[in-house]
């Protein structure tokens, strides 16, 4: 990859906006297939949602996308062509389970798994089955053809949670279900849409559960990469050469009728399709001509991406396993409420990552560095005690205020949008295609459903061209 020289004209088969998975992904393929492309990323590096955060010592840490597990096997096959090797998220010991200024250690290879023992947990293991069994059947990834999708639609998924629980605790776990997995409050999204999320954690043969989505062991975080997630986006560019361009933020796609224009800043490329592998709220701030149709842009105005932060913390040793402990953590007290250890496989340095996710981040929305690293330092203490409070080094990932991103972890739908807008989400207009992880049937919202995106747009185009 190379940044892009000042207007630069330039021509291919396939314009792809967006170097994410999605966007390189989709390259890939086509590139496989004889097609020539040329990948536009705003960014000065590739990746998008996937990011090494540098720890000041020239190794890094994700301060994105992270962990992979069982039924993603996109992305598990494209590391593994890419020689990209994987290694058990850190996982021996209990975990800390903080709730109403109490600390309670637990072990997850019970009954239970990763639910914490809590007065609501009956209550709670019974929503959990109601909603991987509305979950079995569903029409995955097209949520909008649900048999009851409008009632669906019309609810929160806190409504849901609120009328199928009591007690306050069965209440706060379902929902720091949501926070967990999508960094918002649970009154934000639809029951529908949160339906399609967890029917979507499995694959064509395996039905997705909530199970699947939480647990470290058999779930979404069962597995890190050897030198970070990081690596398969840069491998994939290096195949690709300079046929990706950064720097080279999409502005404006023109069609008429011998194709596409796709202006970006210092280049404009002449193809017969354009990819869009961004997320919608991103996709809809590109102008268009003529006007993309009605739907579309509506959907554009109403898929919002949640509010998260990443932060990591240096130690010379991972001192939580000393004391038996994984290093994760459920917390009703922000602002970092979830905790993973993010050392790397040899264990050298100790690193533990937190999510300051939701309204914590939003909290800390004009707050000072320092301060974000204060709090944070202060949750980690009161979760694995004062050796917690002095690192050697501390970074912070902030997405909301990632000008390419606008959050994370992905695009959600509020109540009421995938019933009239969702079928506008792949639907192509013309020669415009849509990509990324918001499109994807399994797994979306994750780097497995990127990729899987990225192969279902370059095989639509492949047909179109
Ligand atoms: C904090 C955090 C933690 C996460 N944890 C996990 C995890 O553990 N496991 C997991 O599987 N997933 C995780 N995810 C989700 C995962 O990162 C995404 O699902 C995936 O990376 C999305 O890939 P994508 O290609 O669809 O989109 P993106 O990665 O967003 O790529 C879009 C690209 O388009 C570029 N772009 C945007 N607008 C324009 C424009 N106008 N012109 C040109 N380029 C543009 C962007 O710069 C970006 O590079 C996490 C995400 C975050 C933020």
């Amino acid at each position: 990859a190379r940044p892009a020289a000042a207007t630069t004209a330039a021509q291919a088969d396939v314009a792809i906006v967006g170097a994410g998975l999605a966007g390189l992904v989709a390259a890939r393929r086509l590139v496989a297939r004889g097609v020539s492309v040329i990948v536009l990323e705003a960014r000065d590096r590739v990746g998008g949602r996937v990011y090494g955060l540098p720890l000041g010592n020239g190794s890094t840490s994700e301060g994105g996308a992270e962990f992979i597990g069982p039924t993603q096997d996109r992305i598990a096959a494209l590391a593994a062509e890419l020689g990209v090797r994987t290694f058990p998220t850190y996982n021996t010991g209990k975990n800390v389970y903080w709730r109403n200024g109490r600390r309670t250690l637990y072990a997850t290879d019970g009954f239970l798994g990763a639910v914490p023992p809590d007065i609501g947990v009956v209550e709670l293991k019974l929503a959990m089955t109601r909603l991987n069994a509305m979950a079995r059947d569903f029409p995955v990834g097209e949520p909008w053809r649900h048999a009851q999708a409008r009632e669906l639609d019309a609810d929160s998924f806190e409504g849901w949670a609120h009328r199928n629980s009591f007690t306050p605790s069965a209440r706060f776990l379902l929902g720091a279900l949501i926070h967990a997995t999508m960094s918002i409050p649970s009154r934000e999204v639809s029951m529908l849409y949160m339906l399609n999320y967890i029917a979507s954690a499995g694959n064509e043969s395996t039905p997705g559960t909530v199970e699947r989505l939480i647990d470290t062991k058999g779930g979404a975080q069962e597995t890190r990469f050897v030198d970070g997630s990081q690596e398969i986006p840069i491998r994939l560019a290096a195949a690709l050469g300079d046929r990706v361009r950064l720097n080279a933020p999409v502005r404006r796609i023109a069609v008429d009728g011998a194709g596409v224009q796709v202006t970006a800043d210092g280049i404009t490329v002449t193809a017969r399709r354009a990819v869009v592998a961004v997320p919608p709220a991103l996709a809809g701030r590109i102008d268009h001509s003529p006007a993309l149709p009605a739907r579309r842009m509506q959907l554009t105005q109403r898929y919002p991406m949640g509010s998260v932060t990443k932060v990591v913390a240096v130690y010379p040793t991972p001192f939580w396993r000393e004391d038996g402990l994984t290093g994760q953590v459920l917390s009703d007290s922000g602002p970092v409420d979830v905790t993973f250890d993010n050392s790397p496989p040899s264990g050298t340095p100790g690193i533990l990552m937190g999510f300051i996710s939701g309204s914590y981040a939003r909290g800390l929305d004009a707050a000072p560095p320092e301060r974000v690293r204060a709090e944070a330092l202060e949750s980690f203490v009161r979760y694995f005690g004062a050796r917690a409070a002095a690192p050697t080094h501390f970074a912070a990932q902030r997405w909301d205020t990632e000008v390419w991103s606008g959050g994370g972890p992905v695009g959600y739908a509020p109540p009421g949008v995938l019933t009239d807008f969702g079928s506008a989400l792949r639907e192509p207009c013309g020669p415009i295609h849509w990509a990324g992880t918001e499109t994807a049937g399994h797994w979306t919202g994750y780097m497995d459903g990127a990729v899987r995106s990225g192969e279902r747009v370059a095989e639509e185009v492949g047909r179109a061209l």
